[in-house]
């Protein structure tokens, strides 16, 4: 939540960070007893601000020889990992506990039934986890109240350099977390070390923070003064996704321990391994046990942890249907929360954009992560002057984009998450068909020539054209490899068409007029607008939703404007 507007924080460090639960939504501001107090101040009468960050012009080229160039050098036995058996496509499975608690990975005392998790490139089952139970909930809260006390008193200082330890314990076991990422997930290899890189990157960010977070001292009359403390909440709880399991891990647990509080966190059922690697570094860091604890299931367990009476704050990641529950049972215990939640985001695309950079920009918009990620720009508005020869281009690069083994350092596209995943996506295309879309490319089933890889969950990146933007996959998040290709004349219609939608995530705009970008940027309803580029993760810039696409305690919006030279490429 943004300093600026929270009572108490005139003064407050600008709010700049990779995720909504920047440093000041983990604090309460609280004035001293005595002397005098000033009291809390509100600043609602502050304006919406925007934030604007420009990324350093590294060249993708460069980018992209930094990420292979590094090699799985590294690969360990995690300590705690003892049974892993290999870190290969078709042959990982997890013996090893799954819950983290007080320092240690064990085995709940409870638990409310079990989940399976796979692995999506071959359709194996490599964990069976148990979801913990209310009793096993109220162990981990017991067990992160006690760090808590500890972690409380510590300087900024001492809770930054136990950040940075983490951060360096990461990026030297970076290539091993990215390919448990890989198994686990099914994103490509080239991908999850790029994500492992956003997750030490925001811990250092906030190592950095850590120790100039100050409170403020106030002059009152008569020679009185009164200061204020910014004191950490206590036991905070994330929820994850999967489709980002460690990074979300990272870009909670960083900002809630910077600023003195303790974590439990529960990953998504369907990607439950990596999170304890987290656990274990953060331990291995000098973390007080019981700091970083880790709890699996899910929706059950993930109540108990939101109606558990010692949880003072939930930042949750996942879809809106869930993000509506958790703010509702938060709202019974006076929690505040964070919510990261779905979007459907619009890419608006104009005549005079450079058409290759634009075409990379809606590869990279619609197909990372095999197009399971919440701020995709799926819906593509291109400016009628250029459409044909845009869809052509894009409909040729997509049939370029290699899907296979996700392992393979020249995949980049691996396996959706799950069958049932998989289905879903390709309902969204049979209905788009249903409603009269028309498919340009892909939207089928897909099976690689490696026998192992038969029972993955893969399917054709899609492209649609023939959309109107009353169609359900216009409108709806699918969270699949799906590009809806939408046609527009002017600037004020686009605008009106892009912001005619519930979500407000992200967006993104393409165009050679530096002064057209910045004002379709700022009268785009989005958290974060991409200009000549689309799904780059800058650690130092906010990271948040309008309208349905997350909710702070705040009076206002974050939202960011990255703008860069040229998009990340997706395809080689
Ligand atoms: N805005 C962001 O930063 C961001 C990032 C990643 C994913 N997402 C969104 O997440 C969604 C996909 O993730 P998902 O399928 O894991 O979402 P989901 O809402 O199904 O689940 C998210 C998490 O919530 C837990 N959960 C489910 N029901 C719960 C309940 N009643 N109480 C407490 N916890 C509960 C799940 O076990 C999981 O850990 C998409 O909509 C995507 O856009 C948003
Ligand atoms: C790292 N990205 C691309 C900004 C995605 C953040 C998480 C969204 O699903």
């Amino acid at each position: 939540m943004p300093a600026h507007s929270r009572p108490g924080f005139p003064k407050a460090p600008p709010p700049r960070g990779p995720n909504s639960p920047r440093i000041p939504s983990f604090y309460r501001p609280r004035p001293s007893a005595t002397p005098p107090l000033t009291g809390p101040r509100l600043r609602s009468a502050l304006p919406a601000r925007k934030i604007v960050g420009l990324l350093s012009e590294l060249r993708p080229q460069q980018m992209f020889l930094r990420a292979v160039s590094s090699g799985l050098t590294s690969l360990f036995r995690t300590p705690g990992l003892a049974a892993v058996t290999a870190m290969s496509t078709g042959t990982f499975v997890q013996l090893d506990p799954l819950n983290y608690r007080d320092g240690a990975r064990v085995e709940p005392v409870d638990s409310s039934g079990t989940e399976k998790a796979f692995e999506p490139a071959t359709g194996r089952v490599i964990a069976t986890l148990q979801c913990s139970g209310e009793t096993e909930v109220h162990l981990a809260v017991k067990s992160a109240k006690a760090a808590f006390e500890i972690w409380r008193k510590k300087s900024g200082m001492e809770r930054g350099q136990v950040l940075l330890e983490a951060a360096r314990l990461i990026k030297e076991q970076k290539d091993a977390i990215a390919t448990m990422e890989t198994i686990n997930n099914g994103k490509s290899i080239f991908e999850a070390r790029l994500d492992i890189d956003t997750s030490w990157q925001c811990l250092e960010y906030y190592a950095g923070l850590a120790a100039s977070m100050a409170g403020e001292h106030v002059q009152l009359p008569n020679g009185s003064f009164g200061y204020t403390r910014r004191e950490p909440l206590g036991v905070c709880v994330g929820i994850g996704a999967w489709n980002y399991p460690f990074q979300i891990a990272c870009w909670k647990s960083a900002p809630a321990l910077a600023c003195g509080n303790a974590m439990i966190f529960k990953p998504s059922p369907f990607t439950p391994v990596s999170a304890l690697l987290l656990a274990e570094i953060y331990t291995k860091a000098g973390a007080p046990p019981g700091l970083f604890n880790v709890v699996q299931g899910g929706a059950a367990t993930g109540q108990f942890l939101c109606q558990h009476r010692d949880v003072a704050k939930v930042s949750f990641t996942g879809s809106v249907p869930t993000g509506m529950k958790i703010m509702e049972m938060s709202a019974k215990g006076i929690k505040p929360v964070t919510l990261e939640l779905g979007g459907k985001s619009p890419l608006i695309i104009f005549s005079d954009c450079d058409l290759e950079d634009a075409v990379k920009g809606a590869l990279v918009a619609n197909f990372l992560t095999q197009g399971q990620v919440c701020c995709n720009g799926t819906r593509v508005f291109v400016q009628k002057e250029i459409i044909d020869k845009f869809t052509k281009e894009v409909v040729k690069q997509t049939q370029n984009i290699r899907i296979g083994d996700p392992l393979l350092e020249d995949t980049r596209m691996g396996p959706l998450i799950n069958g049932p995943h998989l289905e879903r996506v390709l309902g969204f295309i049979k209905s788009a068909k249903e409603e009269g879309a028309t498919v340009l490319y892909g939207g089928e089933p897909y099976e690689p020539t490696d026998p192992k890889l038969k029972h993955g969950y893969y399917m054709t990146p899609c492209i649609l054209t023939n959309c109107r933007d009353d169609m359900t996959c216009v409108r709806e998040e699918i969270f699949g490899p799906v590009m809806s290709i939408l046609p527009f004349k002017t600037e004020a219609e686009v605008l009106e068409r892009a912001n005619d939608t519930t979500f407000g995530l992200a967006a993104g705009v393409f165009t050679r007029d530096i002064q057209r970008a910045h004002r379709v940027a700022a009268d785009l309803q989005a958290g974060t607008c991409y200009i000549n580029n689309y799904n780059v993760s800058p650690v130092e810039l906010p990271f948040g939703g309008y309208k349905k696409s997350g909710e702070e305690v705040g009076m206002h919006k974050p939202a960011t404007v990255a703008s860069a030279a040229t998009p990340v490429f997706l395809s080689l």
